[in-house]
């Protein structure tokens, strides 16, 4: 068991007065999940955010983009307009309530033809890295919640004990199968992202399949049955043959790639710097100084092909948390040298 120090990420603190209304936002999702009647309602007056096969809906707004939603009886008449039974609203998935106990669903209309429909919604359905790199990371984890939803659904359509179809509950927290019962939550992947230290730099490693130039922290899933600090051991030392010997929690993140992965980040410290990078896993891992790091952070997202010579370092955006443990890094770093 490591003995590392645990130091939780501040959430900002729920003041006294809000606390209630967050209670009573949560309490009323919470019987928007469970119970099919308050469900039922909700969806008559509840707001909708729109996919067409899992790409979301995004709007031009000013300068950038927006991720609109549309009011059930304007749902309803798209759908009406396009020749679609306005039962399809009962396919929606509840993604989440405004602080005005607002009921927000996700819904995909993969059934209806999508041109026609960015017409009438003035928008455009958009490929899911594309869209949050136009969102600049705005409500980037609500989309991704919502796509990680509705795919779920997709692939969740049969029971895998008996091979009957399995049927949503209203809200879509859950399937169940329709010949025994057998009840089905979607599933997150856990993922640990450690920013592994050595003095005063930092470890950052690449993938083949990675944008050119693009560097970021080591990552990698939990093997059924390890706990988080042992994966963190594991993956650190298959990945460049270091042994941790010190790591911080630093915070998660719900992660939409390649399917849903619930990312755990620690800041990782180690006792030598000797790298034996595992070629069948990175395609290369360096340690990079605080102003290595600076740059690249300063750079942001560097759109280069790999022929177009040397590409500078970048790593991933700021929605990203590798981008967060990163930055965390560096402030520790200068805070630490300013004494
Ligand atoms: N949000 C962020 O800041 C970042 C997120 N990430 C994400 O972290 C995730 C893990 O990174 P990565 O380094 O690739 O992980 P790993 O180092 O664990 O390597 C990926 C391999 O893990 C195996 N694996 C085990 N469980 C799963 C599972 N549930 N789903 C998929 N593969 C699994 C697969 O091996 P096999 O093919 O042999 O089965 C897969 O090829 C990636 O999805 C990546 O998108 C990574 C960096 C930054
Ligand atoms: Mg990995």
């Amino acid at each position: 068991m490591f003995r590392g120090i645990i130091n939780l990420r501040l959430i900002a603190p729920v003041c006294a007065r809000r606390s209630s209304s967050y209670v009573k936002q949560k309490r009323y999702l919470f019987d928007l999940k469970e119970n099919d009647d308050v469900c039922r309602q909700a969806l008559k007056s509840g707001s909708f955010y729109l996919f067409h096969d899992l790409l979301p809906l995004l709007r031009k707004s000013g300068s950038g983009f927006s991720v609109p939603t549309v009011s059930a009886q304007e749902l309803q008449r798209t759908i009406n307009k396009h020749g679609q039974d306005e039962q399809k609203i009962e396919d929606a998935v509840l993604v989440g309530c405004s602080k005005s106990c607002v009921a927000e669903f996700a819904l995909d209309l993969g059934c209806l033809e999508k041109s026609s429909l960015e017409a009438d919604l003035d928008g455009t359905f958009t490929f899911l890295p594309k869209a949050l790199l136009l969102l600049e990371g705005k409500c980037a984890p609500l989309v991704a919640q919502a796509q990680a939803l509705l795919r779920w659904h997709e692939t969740h359509q049969f029971c895998s004990k008996t091979g009957n179809p399995t049927k949503k509950n209203l809200s879509g927290s859950k399937r169940i199968c329709s010949t025994n019962g057998l009840i089905y939550y979607p599933q997150m992947s856990p993922v640990v992202i450690s920013l592994v230290s050595y003095k005063d730099r930092c470890l950052l490693a690449r993938q083949e399949g990675f944008p050119a130039g693009m560097y970021t922290a080591l990552s990698g899933f939990c093997d059924i049955g390890e706990t988080l600090e042992e994966t963190v051991r594991r993956e650190v030392a298959e990945e460049v043959g270091l042994e941790v010997d010190s790591l911080r929690y630093y915070g998660s993140q719900h992660w939409p790639f390649p399917s849903s992965s619930l990312m755990v980040a620690c800041q990782a410290t180690v006792q030598q710097d000797k790298l034996n990078v595992n070629k069948s896993e990175l395609e290369d891992a360096r340690w990079f100084t605080l102003e290595e790091i600076e740059e690249a952070l300063q750079r942001g997202i560097v759109h280069l092909k790999p022929e177009s010579g040397t590409i500078p370092i970048w790593v991933p955006p700021k929605w990203a948390i590798a981008h967060e443990l990163i930055t965390s890094w560096v402030q520790e770093q200068k805070a630490h040298s300013n004494g």
